[in-house]
């Protein structure tokens, strides 16, 4: 596997008065959060985190207000100093960085997309998304040329002359994306970039960081608050809670396999048929079922669930030209209904034909009433 962009190993930020003796400490770092705070006026935004971002995958940072994205992501660059723990980006050491370094970090290798834009108002669309290009010494015609080629990328062509104040929310955070983006960075930073839109615009702006990582692949960290966000863009989400990673995983594992009752908490609304796939559904197929409509084993539960019911028949989930398994209208609904398998489903199942991919168990919680925004 190649090195990952981040590596991010037992890392702590505490905020106080004499910060870096609470990591040391083993009796400070086991006290809760409020106790640690009134012991000694320190708040461990966080703590002992470690964790790779891989190339190319959205790794979202997901958490209640205060449980320390923040903080955690304006560590990687260091514009938030750890108070201990490892960074590295490529494999080189983000601590060692001198003031040079780490500027060059956060101008070309990892820029940061924030809420409130940073737009200059008296400058033009155009000039805004050349300024990153303008600090790093781009002669004017080329970075203008570069910039509008982003301006279109982010669709914004025909806006090039218009200055912030004339522009709609969505479309400012649109020149800040594509400033960012002007600069080619090999990672891309977000903080909570679309909380403050409303949620159609929101979802455009989900839509579009979803298009530009489809056409270009590019690493990115995203920082949320919002579950539906979160399991929409990530390949997988780091879910955080008083300053640790609480559960890391896939949007499909942190569904269908809570690590603990907080997450279990946290995502009993999803409406889970929208995120597990048929992977995690499927049963053995059984001789004889050799018809039936197919569907790729990424496919979720809810596109099995309309495939199944068109043919009136199980649909089995093909792999390379082979049936892995197949999905009928009772493991489907199981699925939707947050029960776990029913022990003579796979019993008889796996007595047909022997091994299959393993399913994992969905928490066996009361079903879940699916809520229109919680996907
Ligand atoms: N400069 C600071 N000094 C003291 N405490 C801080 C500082 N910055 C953040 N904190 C505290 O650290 C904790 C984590 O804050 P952080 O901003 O990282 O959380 P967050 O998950 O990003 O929250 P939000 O979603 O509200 O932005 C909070 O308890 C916060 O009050």
């Amino acid at each position: 596997m190649s090195t990952p962009v981040f590596s991010v190993n037992g890392l702590w930020k505490v905020f106080g008065p004499r910060a870096d003796r609470v990591p040391a400490d083993p009796e400070l770092t086991a006290l809760p959060p409020a106790e640690l705070r009134s012991r000694t006026g320190c708040t461990a935004a966080v703590r002992d985190v470690s964790f790779d971002v891989r190339k190319g995958e959205v790794f979202v940072v997901m958490g209640l207000s205060g449980s320390g994205k923040s903080t955690l992501v304006r560590c990687l660059t260091r514009l938030i100093e750890p108070t201990a723990g490892s960074i590295a980006i490529d494999g080189e050491d983000v601590g060692a960085m001198d003031r040079t370094r780490l500027r060059a970090l956060r101008r070309h290798r990892a820029a940061m997309v924030f809420q409130h834009f940073g737009l200059l108002p008296h400058r033009t669309v155009l000039d805004n998304v050349a300024y990153g290009l303008e600090i790093q010494g781009m002669g004017r015609s080329e970075r203008r040329a570069r910039a509008a080629d982003v301006v279109a990328k982010v669709g914004l062509d025909g806006m090039e002359r218009r200055r912030p104040g004339q522009l709609s929310g969505g479309q400012r955070q649109r020149v800040g994306l594509a400033r960012a983006l002007a600069v080619d960075p090999e990672v891309l930073l977000f903080d909570e970039p679309f909380s403050a839109l409303d949620p159609l615009i929101r979802r455009d702006m989900q839509e579009e960081v979803i298009r530009l990582h489809r056409e270009e692949g590019r690493t990115m960290v995203f920082i949320t608050h919002d579950l539906s966000e979160a399991l929409r863009l990530g390949d997988r989400i780091a879910l955080m809670r008083d300053g640790r990673v609480v559960q890391l995983g896939t949007p499909e594992e942190i569904v269908g396999s809570p690590a603990d009752d907080y997450v279990r908490e946290f995502v009993r609304d999803v409406p889970r048929e929208q995120v597990l796939t048929v992977r995690t559904a499927m049963r053995p197929q059984a001789a004889g079922e050799t018809s039936g409509p197919a569907v790729p084993p990424t496919a979720t539960v809810s596109e099995a669930i309309e495939a199944v019911a068109r043919a009136g028949e199980p649909a089995r989930v093909m792999e390379g030209g082979r049936c892995v398994g197949v999905v009928d209208h009772e493991v489907l609904l199981d699925v939707v209904a947050g029960v776990a398998p029913t022990a003579g489903n796979r019993a008889a199942g796996a007595a047909r034909v022997g091994a299959a991919a393993p399913r994992k168990r969905g928490p066996v919680s009361p079903p879940p009433a699916p809520t229109p925004e919680a996907i």
